[in-house]
């Protein structure tokens, strides 16, 4: 009876409610081509239209304007962007040899594997027979690479030769871009703020969920890009959500993502869905036919989205989704990545926690003003 009461943010109004009375809220999917209208707190009328219903990816036309794009690169630029890195090269701890058929030897199939869990990047077959030749590790030339071929080098060595390779072949960078992260639970910036509430109002979840949850600014320069990658882990590992514990092995946690187009790219920079409108879908063939690989396989079959200054596309997670490249201009985005760990109670708890502070923060805003 006395269940613990929650306090949340929707809609510019405070409603506290009892655990098992709040639900996280998910959009509908109509047939793919559906166009719904809604309004937005500026009182502009904009349309909200179905581009697949498995996964459901929705897309919002001028959901920002032109101001509040070039507002959120604006303060992309303040805050420092950097270079965008899958993966900490540092730590060499993913580098493992992937000896699928145990004969004691890679070969070309195995050491593409092991350089792409080692270092994020995408080699083919001419790449490998280049490294090789280059860093004189294929001794007897049979395009293999035995224990005893292996012995001398380090991960190290792959590490430094793969560094300059990736300058003159950025393309096979797994993600080519540079990025920042803006802090969207202590920002004071009343657009951000805006942005985030009108965000909030659109998905129909609490604006303390998304002011808790990641929001990243990429720009991608010529030849940018980001190979198809889930932008949530898998539920089946054995890991805690990141959010509990910051240990390697966490997983990332993300129930949705609201993902913003800041600018209009001259050619090229939109976003692919490699299996999106899909009854079905086969990882082992994502796998095999590397439908993950933009440079080799341009994003097909599935869904493109263009990118268009202000227009949002939002989906659940846990499909595979892909971008394109730019040929020509810049591309500016931003990701909202809707945080939700496997905790119910202890998220609303978080939540509820940071709606207090809120409040208190609005309380002594106003009597400042008097
Ligand atoms: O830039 C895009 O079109 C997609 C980027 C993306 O999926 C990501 O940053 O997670
Ligand atoms: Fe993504």
């Amino acid at each position: 009876e006395n269940e613990k009461q929650y306090c949340l943010t929707l809609n510019n109004e405070v409603k506290c409610e009892n655990l098992s009375n709040i639900k996280l809220s998910r959009l509908d999917g109509h047939e793919s081509g559906h166009i719904e209208n809604i309004r937005i707190e500026d009182g502009r009328q904009l349309e909200m239209k179905t581009l697949s219903l498995k996964p459901l990816i929705l897309e919002i036309s001028n959901f920002l304007t032109k101001e509040e794009c070039k507002h959120l690169k604006e303060m992309a630029i303040e805050e420092g962007l950097q270079s965008s890195e899958t993966h900490n090269w540092d730590n060499s701890n993913r580098f493992i040899l992937q000896d699928k058929d145990n004969d004691k030897r890679l070969n070309l199939e195995e050491m593409k594997l092991t350089l792409m869990g080692g270092f994020d990047v995408h080699l083919n077959k001419e790449d490998i027979l280049l490294m090789y030749k280059e860093i004189k590790i294929d001794k007897d030339n049979d395009e293999y690479i035995t224990q005893s071929e292996m012995s001398s080098f380090s991960p190290k060595h792959f590490e430094r030769y793969l560094n300059t390779f990736l300058k003159t072949h950025p393309e096979k960078h797994s993600r080519y871009s540079r990025q920042v992260w803006l802090k969207p639970d202590t920002s004071e910036d009343e657009v951000f703020n805006r942005i985030i509430n009108r965000a909030s109002t659109l998905v129909d979840l609490p604006v303390e969920l998304l002011k808790l949850s990641d929001f990243q600014v990429v720009n991608y320069d010529i030849k940018g890009h980001y190979h198809a990658h889930w932008d949530s882990s898998g539920l089946d590992k054995a890991a805690l959500c990141c959010d509990k514990v910051r240990k390697n092995n966490c997983r990332i946690c993300r129930y949705m993502t609201i993902f913003f187009y800041l600018n209009d790219v001259k050619d090229g920079g939109g976003t692919a869905f490699p299996v999106a409108n899909n009854e079905t879908v086969d990882l082992g063939e994502i796998t095999k036919q590397e439908l993950y690989n933009l440079n080799e396989k341009c994003g097909l079959p599935g869904l493109k989205v263009t990118a268009e200054m202000g227009k949002a596309i939002i989906w659940y997670n846990h499909f595979v989704n892909q971008n394109l490249g730019v040929k020509k201009g810049e591309k500016w985005v931003a990701n909202f990545w809707i945080k939700v760990t496997d905790d119910k109670e202890d998220d609303l708890a978080k939540m509820h926690k940071y709606q207090q502070l809120l409040s208190k923060k609005k309380k002594k805003k106003g009597k400042d003003e008097l």
